[in-house]
């Protein structure tokens, strides 16, 4: 709660049309201290169970690489790198470049969900609805990113894994890759938000295929009905993040405050009721109206033939 007051306030001050739309999304988290929830608190648990960790690579061309690094675990979450995950999204959050970002798991893998042997560890409810709300943060604010998000799914995505995979704008899959829902199998529901936000990306008639099915989703069949954009080359130049590069590109190409623009007004427009989204494409045109890049592009008298 303290953390969310105090970018509240930095972006208040510093970023008029994006700090305006954070506040009316309850500061671009889901849960603060009038739900219950203690950040510190849960923070200080999930620390006890550590292993692997959360790598964020910064590009000067405005392209990230966020790394799920756990290869022994098949790249699951353990509590630290739960927290981890929160602390890369906020240097994210703070990075005024950055344009693109890819998510992907280390050694060829994307994730396997939470850590078992934290979710035995934590599997009283008190314990289980702190960590759900701490991930539901911490997923969401990833969305929300000022940038054009891809995951990069090789391997598995599963569970948690899979849910990781909804909190990007978009996801690339590799050939014999998957991203399987498993939570029923595990006598559970998606937690960290992965519900809500698959129903926004294929439709709820396939989302409930994929969760009361345990579905495992394919790349021929993610194409399909949606849940993925891309499928990358079994043989190409490059490797599969060289690639996922390529295809990010296309969308990032051009100067960071008009790509940050663009993922503005379309979050905007997915989360918000109309008449409050148009009043915030009104804020966020403001801000590039006149700017640099129009400026320049008025007066190169450009033809898009
Ligand atoms: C709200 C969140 C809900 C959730 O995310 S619940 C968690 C859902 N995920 C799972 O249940 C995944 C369980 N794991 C598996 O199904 C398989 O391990 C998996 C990923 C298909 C890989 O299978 P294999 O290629 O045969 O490899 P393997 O089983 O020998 O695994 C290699 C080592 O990784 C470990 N591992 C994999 N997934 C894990 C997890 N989620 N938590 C903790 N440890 C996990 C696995 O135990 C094994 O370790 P070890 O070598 O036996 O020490």
């Amino acid at each position: 709660m303290v953390l969310c007051a105090v970018r509240q306030h930095l972006l208040r001050g510093s970023r008029g049309a994006w700090a305006r739309f954070l506040q009316r999304q309850s500061r671009g988290c889901v849960y603060s201290s009038v739900h219950g929830f203690q950040q510190e608190e849960i923070r200080e648990k999930l620390q006890a169970f550590p292993g692997g960790s959360i790598e964020l690579l910064t590009q000067e061309s405005g392209l990230a690489v966020l790394t799920i690094n756990y290869p022994s675990r098949m790249n699951a979450f353990s509590g630290s790198m739960m927290v981890d995950l929160e602390e890369r999204v906020s240097q994210l959050e703070g990075w005024t470049d950055g344009k693109g970002l890819i998510v992907q798991g280390a050694s060829g893998t994307f994730c396997s969900g939470s850590d078992l042997n934290a979710v035995r560890a934590l599997s009283n409810p008190q314990d289980g609805m702190k960590m759900c709300m701490f991930m539901q943060n911490t997923l969401t604010r990833l969305l929300r990113l000022p940038m054009i998000s891809v995951a990069l799914v090789e391997g598995r995505a599963l569970g948690g894994g899979a849910e990781l995979t909804t909190a990007c704008d978009f996801r690339v899959m590799a050939p014999g890759s998957v991203i399987q829902f498993v939570h029923k199998h595990m006598g559970l529901v998606p937690g960290w938000g992965g519900a809500a936000r698959l129903v926004r990306i294929v439709g709820s008639q396939n989302a409930l295929k994929l969760l009361g099915g345990a579905v495992k989703v394919d790349p021929e069949l993610a194409l399909q009905i949606g849940l993925a954009e891309e499928v990358l080359q079994r043989e190409g130049a490059g490797t599969p993040l060289q690639r996922a590069e390529n295809w990010l590109s296309v969308y990032t190409k051009g100067p960071a405050p008009v790509i940050q623009a663009v993922k503005k007004v379309v979050l905007s427009g997915r989360e918000l009721p109309l008449s409050e989204a148009l009043r915030t494409e009104k804020d966020v045109f403001g801000t590039v109206w006149g700017g640099p890049a129009n400026m320049q592009a008025l007066a190169s008298k450009s033809k898009h033939r």
